[in-house]
């Protein structure tokens, strides 16, 4: 990958977190990677990480052969006819991050002219920790193969059918959230039991990695992990229960539901 320019179209939360990604990998020359967002100061962070900056969106797609678009769905259009005249056939590939956009639709735009992919990572891309799930359009394996090591760059990746792409968006990059929002409940309780902030924060954290790092190394199911833990007649069991009792598991499936149907509509 070396030798492949990227330019990260759009550089806010998320397309901000995948340029940093991609500067922190050995596998990507950092002179490489162009960001664009219309406040340049906002992105001048990524600057010493080697990146070039601009807010010329015809600049980055003529110095790039892959171009990722990680503009808010609404703006995708306006962003693809401004650089339409810089797209050039067999040199470019373009990878939408937008949500609820179809690889048509956006093909469509581009006049089927060149492959086009959509990509949903989450902000862990920051931190190399995305999980990104993929699905392409004229795409052949080779093109397929040189997105899919952009994201496992910054993470994990999976090639999927699109019609789960909605459900990918859920549950991986809205995911992240309702991750952040278990862990801050967490918290809140173990500062109700005496810890303080950070001490908590530090405790749960650790705790969450922990957990999710067995299941990716063991492939055991959570419940089955969940059997070590639960001592008959125990605190564990009696806490599981009473947040069974609370909704718990009904609420997260209920919200994640919810979003499902939301992005649906
Ligand atoms: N935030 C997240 O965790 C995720 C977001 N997505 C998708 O990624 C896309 C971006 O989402 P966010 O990063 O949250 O939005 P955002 O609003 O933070 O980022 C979009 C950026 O594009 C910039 N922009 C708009 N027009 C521009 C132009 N003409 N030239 C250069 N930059 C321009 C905006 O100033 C903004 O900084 C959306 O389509 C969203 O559906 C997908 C997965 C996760
Ligand atoms: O909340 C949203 O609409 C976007 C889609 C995935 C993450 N954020």
């Amino acid at each position: 990958m070396k030798n492949e320019k990227i330019c990260v179209i759009g550089c806010g939360n998320l397309g901000k977190s995948i340029a940093k990604g991609l500067l922190e990998h050995e596998d990507f020359n950092s002179e490489n990677v162009i960001a664009t967002r219309r406040k340049l100061k906002l992105i001048e962070d990524l600057k010493p990480h080697g990146a070039e900056i601009t807010s010329d969106n015809l600049y980055a797609v003529r110095n790039s052969n892959i171009i990722l678009v990680a503009v808010k769905p609404y703006n995708v259009d306006k962003i693809i006819n401004e650089i339409k005249p810089e797209i050039i056939e067999d040199k470019h590939i373009l990878v939408s991050l937008a949500t609820g956009l179809g690889t048509n639709e956006i093909s469509e735009m581009l006049d089927d002219k060149i492959p086009v992919f959509r990509a949903m990572p989450n902000i862990a891309a920051d931190i190399g920790e995305s999980v990104t799930c993929i699905c392409g359009k004229n795409s052949s394996v080779e093109h397929t193969q040189k997105v899919k090591s952009i994201f496992d760059a910054i993470g994990e990746s999976l090639i999927i059918n699109e019609e789960l792409m909605e459900a990918a968006t859920i549950l991986g990059a809205c995911g992240i959230a309702f991750v952040f929002r278990f862990i801050r409940a967490m918290i809140q309780g173990g500062i109700q039991i005496g810890f303080d902030a950070n001490t908590a924060n530090q405790i749960v954290s650790q705790t969450v990695k922990g957990a999710a790092k067995m299941l990716q190394e063991n492939s055991n199911h959570p419940e089955s992990e969940i059997d070590k833990v639960t001592t008959p007649k125990g605190c564990t069991i009696v806490g599981l229960n009473e947040m069974e009792h609370q909704g718990f598991s009904s609420s997260l499936i209920r919200g994640i539901v919810t979003s499902f149907e939301k992005i649906e509509k």
